[in-house]
């Protein structure tokens, strides 16, 4: 790994972040369910991202995928050098960064991706990897459908309109473990640089030790991991669906002299070959016209994962310009 030298200063604000309660929003109780839905409209709309506790995955199964990634970024590395594929589609993948042959600067950051749904995939070393996250990736699209239901719902649409609309039975998922060791010069480095996330519903866990930052109102605000939750954040997708009523928000991690840091996020994001475009009932004749064009998912995510890195400047090549 090389030091990024990305000179970033570490802006601090405390502010809390919302919290959604999952058992609240799968409640049979409609009232209580309405509640969540206006506590999870506000927190999309306010934040982009939320922490989701009462998610019914258990803790052992957290620290058991936290555990078997760890053991995996443990191996040699000529036996994670398997993984070193250099097409951005390759169904599992370890590197260094975020795309090392392009990138201007380098993070202080490994990576292992691997595609979860449709297809399953998993290296076969550490041997616990496969049973662990085939278990914890079912459980873990349990909670993402079920939020994202909230979500069309909270945007005034039929509570299955997201699944249906972009084919989530066939949907997306990517597991991506970020190991960040400690570094000399943390505040010469950046583990990861400022993104939004290009599907539509992150999940991500972490071990204890803190180095997530979200931009929030012009702020880097610090968000410390609470043991057996989840951090969501809503990625491009839904903005695009959305016709930008929710936005997906930056977000980076920065690295520190003393702990090794683990992040493990789990993307839910659209099936690779639906075209998604702003939801016709979101979109007015006036004032209100379709802020993105239509782009099938796997063309983003191509585009995405083979460009540098760069906030959201992804999402600026498919909307539409103002003329
Ligand atoms: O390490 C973190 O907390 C951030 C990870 C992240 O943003 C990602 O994997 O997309
Ligand atoms: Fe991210």
């Amino acid at each position: 790994m090389v030091n990024c030298g990305s000179g970033a200063s570490f802006a601090d604000t405390k502010e809390s972040i919302p919290v959604l309660d999952f058992s609240l929003l799968t409640s049979t109780d409609p009232h209580e369910r309405s509640k969540a839905i206006l506590e999870l409209a506000k927190a999309c709309q306010d934040w982009g991202f939320f922490i989701v506790t009462n998610h019914e995955v258990p803790e052992s199964m957290m620290k058991g995928i936290t555990a078997a990634c760890r053991e995996f970024f443990e191996l040699t590395e000529e036996e994670k050098g398997e993984f070193g594929g250099k097409h951005v589609l390759d169904p599992i993948r370890y590197g260094t960064s975020f795309n090392a042959s392009i990138d201007k600067v380098l993070c202080w950051r490994d990576y292992l991706k691997v595609f979860q749904h449709p297809e399953f995939h998993s290296p076969n070393n550490p041997p616990s990897f496969r049973e662990i996250s085939l278990e914890y990736g079912k459980r873990v699209r349990k909670v993402a459908k079920d939020i994202l239901r909230g979500i069309s719902e909270s945007l005034g649409l039929e509570d299955n309109y997201i699944e249906n609309a972009l084919n989530l039975e066939n949907g997306f998922q990517l597991l991506t473990a970020n190991l960040y060791p400690p570094c000399p010069q943390p505040e010469l480095a950046m583990g990861f640089l400022a993104h939004s996330d290009h599907g539509l519903l992150t999940l991500l866990i972490q071990n204890e030790i803190s180095g997530l930052q979200v931009h929030h109102n012009g702020k880097w605000v610090n968000i410390d991991p609470i043991p057996n939750s989840f951090l969501a954040n809503i990625g491009d997708h839904v903005e695009i669906l959305s016709n930008g009523k929710y936005q997906s928000v930056l977000h980076r991690a920065v690295v520190n002299n003393r702990d090794v840091r683990i992040s493990i996020a789990m993307q839910h994001a659209p099936a690779w070959d639906a075209v998604v475009s702003p939801a016709s009932e979101l979109v007015g004749e006036e004032g209100n016209p379709p802020a993105f064009r239509g782009m099938e998912y796997k063309e983003y995510l191509e585009l995405n994962q083979s460009n540098v890195l760069d906030r959201k400047s992804c999402l600026e090549r498919v909307r539409n310009r103002v003329i």
